[in-house]
C-alpha cells in the first residue's frame, strides 16, 4: 500500500443508478486499501446496492429519507423512478436531505466528503471542518459545455470544493483534466480511472447465456440506453425496426417509452411475429457488464452514459451511439471525433430525431465486412482498451488518488 491511509471518506451521489454505481465501485476500491466509508444513500435504492458492497466492515450505507416533493411519483426517490422532465423534482428532494446529511456528519466525522450535484455540501462540510471533492462520474470532458442541465449547480460544487475529481484517464482526457485544473485555480485534480466493476465472481443469468449462445460469435446486437432514459414511441419503434432491417439478431434491453405501460404494447404492429427466435425486447434489469463480453455480443448500440461508456470501451463489440441528454452528447462526440471508437447514428436536421434507416445504417457500417469505417474504429478500440485493461492501470489510478487524498488532508 502506499502509505497509511486509515482516514475516513464520505460518499454523496446523486440519486442515480449511474452516479451510485461508480461511487461505490470507488468505495470498493478505497476500502480495499483500508479506507473506511460512509455512504449516502436513498433508503429503498440501498436494498439494489448491498449486493454490491464487497466490504461491509468498512463500507456503511447511511439511508436518507427522500422527502416528497410535489410533482413526484408517490415515493420517487432516485432519476430511474421518473420521467427526465421531472429529474429537477428529484434534486429537490435531494436539497431537502441537507438537515439528515448534516446530522450523520456531525455524527459520523468522516476526514473527506464526495458529492457531485448537491452543491451545498462544500458549505456544510467546511463548517465541520470536512474536506469536500467534487467528483464528477462523467469524465473532464463532459465538465465544459453548457448543454449541461445542472450547469449552475455543478459550477458552484466545482467552485467551491476543495479538490476536483473525474471518471477519467490521463490516456484519454489528460488534457481536459489539465485546463480544468487550470481554470479552477490549480485545485488538485483527482482522475479516478475507468472504474470498472469486473463482475468475475458473478455469472451471466442462465436465461441470456443460453439465448446469446444459439448465435455466432459476434453477430449478436445487444442495445441498451441505461437506467434512465425513456423514449419517445416513435423513437422506440424506429430503433426497433432499424435493428430489424440489419437482419443480425439483437437483445435490446429498454423501459417502456413515454405513454406507455408495457414494452409489448409499444411494440410495432407484426413485429414480435417478425423477429421471434431472432430478436428479443425486455424491459427487466440485465447483465450489461457481462453480456457486452459475451462472445456471441458483436455490437454495442448505446446512449454513451458514463457507465456504459467505459463498459463499452473494455469490451471488444463494435460501438454505435444514440445520446439522448445532457453529457450523453458530450461523450458521444468524444468518442467518435475525439477517440474514433464508434459512430453514431445520423439525426433528422429538421427536428433531431432518429430513423430507423439511421439506425440500420451505423449499425451495417461497423458490422459489414469490409467497412473502412468500420475497421478503422475497431483497430482503434482495440488499441485503448487494451490500454485500459493494463496491468497495474487501475492500481495507479486508485493509489494516486489516495496519495492526493492524503496531501489534501496534510496541507
Ligand atoms: O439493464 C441494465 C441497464 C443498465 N445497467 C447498468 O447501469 C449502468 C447505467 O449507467 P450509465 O452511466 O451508462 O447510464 P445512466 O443513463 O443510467 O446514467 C446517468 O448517469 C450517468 C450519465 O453519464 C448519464 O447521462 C445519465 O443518464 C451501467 O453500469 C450499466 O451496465 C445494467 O447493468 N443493466
Amino acid at each position: 500500500m502506499v502509505m497509511d491511509s486509515k482516514f475516513h471518506v464520505a460518499m454523496f451521489p446523486w440519486f442515480a443508478m449511474g452516479h451510485i454505481t461508480p461511487y461505490l465501485t470507488l468505495s470498493n476500491k478505497f476500502a480495499e486499501r483500508g479506507i473506511r466509508i460512509s455512504f449516502f444513500i436513498p433508503i429503498k435504492t440501498q436494498r439494489k446496492f448491498n449486493h454490491l458492497n464487497l466490504h461491509p466492515h468498512l463500507i456503511q450505507f447511511i439511508p436518507l429519507i427522500v422527502p416528497h416533493v410535489d410533482g413526484l411519483p408517490l415515493g420517487a426517490e432516485s432519476s430511474s423512478d421518473v420521467h427526465v422532465e421531472k429529474t429537477y423534482l428529484i434534486q429537490q428532494a435531494l436539497d431537502l436531505t441537507q438537515d439528515q446529511v448534516q446530522i450523520a456528519l456531525e455524527k459520523f466525522k468522516p476526514d473527506i466528503i464526495f458529492f457531485d450535484f448537491a452543491h451545498w455540501i462544500p458549505t456544510v462540510a467546511r463548517s465541520l471542518g470536512i474536506k469536500s471533492v467534487f467528483v464528477s462520474t462523467s469524465g473532464a470532458v463532459t465538465n465544459f459545455d453548457n448543454r449541461i442541465s445542472l450547469v449552475n449547480r455543478l459550477l458552484i460544487a466545482m467552485k467551491e470544493s476543495d479538490a476536483l475529481g473525474f471518471r477519467a484517464c490521463h490516456e484519454t482526457e489528460g488534457p481536459f483534466a489539465d485546463f480544468l485544473k487550470n481554470q479552477y485555480n490549480n485545485k488538485p485534480v483527482l482522475l479516478t480511472g475507468p472504474l470498472l466493476t469486473r463482475t468475475s465472481n458473478t455469472i451471466l443469468e442462465e436465461k441470456w447465456a443460453k439465448w446469446l449462445g444459439g448465435f455466432e460469435k459476434g453477430s449478436v446486437v445487444y442495445c441498451a440506453f441505461g437506467s434512465e432514459c425513456v423514449l419517445q414511441k416513435d423513437q422506440f419503434q424506429e430503433l426497433v425496426l432499424g435493428l430489424e432491417q440489419t437482419g443480425l439478431p439483437f437483445l435490446v434491453r429498454l423501459r417502456p417509452p413515454v405513454g406507455a405501460d408495457t414494452l409489448e404494447e409499444a411494440l410495432p404492429e407484426g413485429f414480435e411475429e417478425r423477429v421471434r427466435g431472432k430478436g428479443v425486447v425486455h424491459g427487466g434489469w440485465v447483465q450489461q457488464e457481462l453480456i457486452l463480453s459475451h462472445p456471441s455480443v458483436g455490437c454495442y448500440v448505446g446512449h454513451c452514459g458514463s457507465g456504459s461508456m467505459w463498459e463499452s470501451l473494455v469490451s471488444t463489440c463494435q460501438l454505435v451511439l444514440v445520446p439522448n441528454f445532457g453529457d450523453q452528447f458530450l461523450n458521444t462526440h468524444f468518442m467518435t471525433k475525439g477517440l474514433k471508437v464508434a459512430v453514431d447514428v445520423e439525426r433528422r436536421e429538421e427536428d433531431g430525431w432518429f430513423t430507423r434507416e439511421g439506425v440500420h445504417k451505423a449499425v451495417k457500417l461497423v458490422m459489414d465486412e469490409g467497412s473502412e469505417l468500420g475497421e478503422e474504429v475497431r483497430a482503434n478500440h482495440l488499441k485503448l482498451s487494451r490500454i485500459l485493461l493494463s496491468e497495474g492501470l487501475e492500481t495507479f489510478y486508485i493509489n494516486n488518488c489516495i496519495l492526493k487524498l492524503h496531501d489534501l488532508l496534510t496541507t
